[in-house]
């Protein structure tokens, strides 16, 4: 989990917040949204929300952000809506600091922080006090992504997965459609370029933080405050594969697969087939062949206070 460095400070005054929200991705969590928001202002701070109406709403209201104006903008939402947020604060000026109300399916940047995202409490507390740290996005392609980005069945199971139904039934939506998709997939090569060499594989991930699509740990050795790639070359493909390695995530044993290349760079290329997809945080950001690099800029996240 990442943890504050010396160099982290909670602010002595209570906090200007920007609230970015995606009122699509909360519905199943009730009243999670407004509780936090009301508790926030209880805290002290000085909170304005603006809502999404649409895709691409989340990261206009980021990148017109300055400093100036607000201390925080917290991502209401799922990793989709972080991303979002993201992508809009490395395109702004003068960024405030980036924190989360985890309102999504996986809530992955809420695991990379240890927050809990029923603990409305807690989640107001680190908007308003918590210290902040700095993170080193990734950018693929031009995209930036703050988690992960990741080829082959993974992207093509989030390419084709059914909104209505991830509405619905959360992460069980991923189940299904990685059971269709593996009947269908014919798991072609992917080729990765880091560090002056090919490694062959059919999916490959590039991990910033240490969890991947829930509490998984897929890089024991990953951080957001590092300034690496992790990446994860996944050779078997079909079936067995899938079964293989879909068991092993799970039980945290992904890493401790021998057949499993991990590499750490600081930019890396994948190849595989042109306009195959590549998903960041969770979304599709980009097409191959991609360009994965570290952000030539960070971020500030706020983190819960130790
Ligand atoms: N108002 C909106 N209407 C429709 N889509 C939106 C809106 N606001 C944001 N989006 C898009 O919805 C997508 C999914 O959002 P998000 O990831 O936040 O929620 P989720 O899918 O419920 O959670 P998770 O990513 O954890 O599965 C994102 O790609 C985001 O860009």
């Amino acid at each position: 989990m990442i943890q504050p460095d010396a160099a982290a400070i909670a602010p002595s005054i209570p906090r200007r917040v920007l609230v970015i929200h995606n009122p699509t991705a909360g519905r199943r969590h009730g009243r999670r949204f407004e509780d936090v928001v009301e508790r926030l202002e209880e805290l002290g701070c000085t909170v304005t929300c603006r809502d999404t109406g649409r895709r691409g709403d989340a990261e206009n209201f980021a990148r017109q952000c300055d400093r100036d104006d607000f201390d925080v903008v917290a991502a209401a939402g799922g990793d989709g809506t972080v991303n979002e947020v993201v992508n809009g604060l490395m395109a702004a000026a003068k960024p405030p600091s980036l924190a989360v109300v985890p309102l999504g399916t996986a809530n992955v940047l809420a695991l990379e922080i240890g927050l809990d995202p029923k603990d409305c409490e807690a989640i107001a507390r680190t908007i308003a006090f918590g210290p902040s740290q700095i993170v080193h996005p990734a950018v693929a392609n031009g995209r930036h992504f703050l988690l992960m980005a990741g080829a082959g069945l993974d992207a093509q199971v989030v390419a084709g997965i059914n909104p209505a139904l991830k509405r619905r039934t959360g992460k069980l939506a991923y189940v299904v459609e990685s059971v269709k998709q593996a009947f269908g997939y014919d798991f072609p090569e992917i080729q990765v370029r880091a560090n002056g060499r090919t490694y062959q594989g059919r999916m490959a991930v590039a991990c910033k933080g240490r969890y991947y699509g829930g509490p998984f740990v897929a890089a024991p050795g990953a951080s957001l405050d590092k300034p690496q790639l992790d990446i994860c070359i996944l050779p078997k493909s079909g079936m067995a594969g899938l079964m293989r390695y879909g068991l092993a995530l799970p039980m945290n044993r992904l890493a401790d697969l021998p057949e499993v290349e991990h590499v750490t760079a600081r930019s890396m290329v994948i190849l595989g087939p042109r306009g195959a997809p590549l998903q960041g945080d969770g979304d599709i950001v980009a097409r191959l062949p991609a360009e994965i690099s570290l952000a030539a800029t960070t971020l500030e996240l706020i983190i819960p206070q130790p």
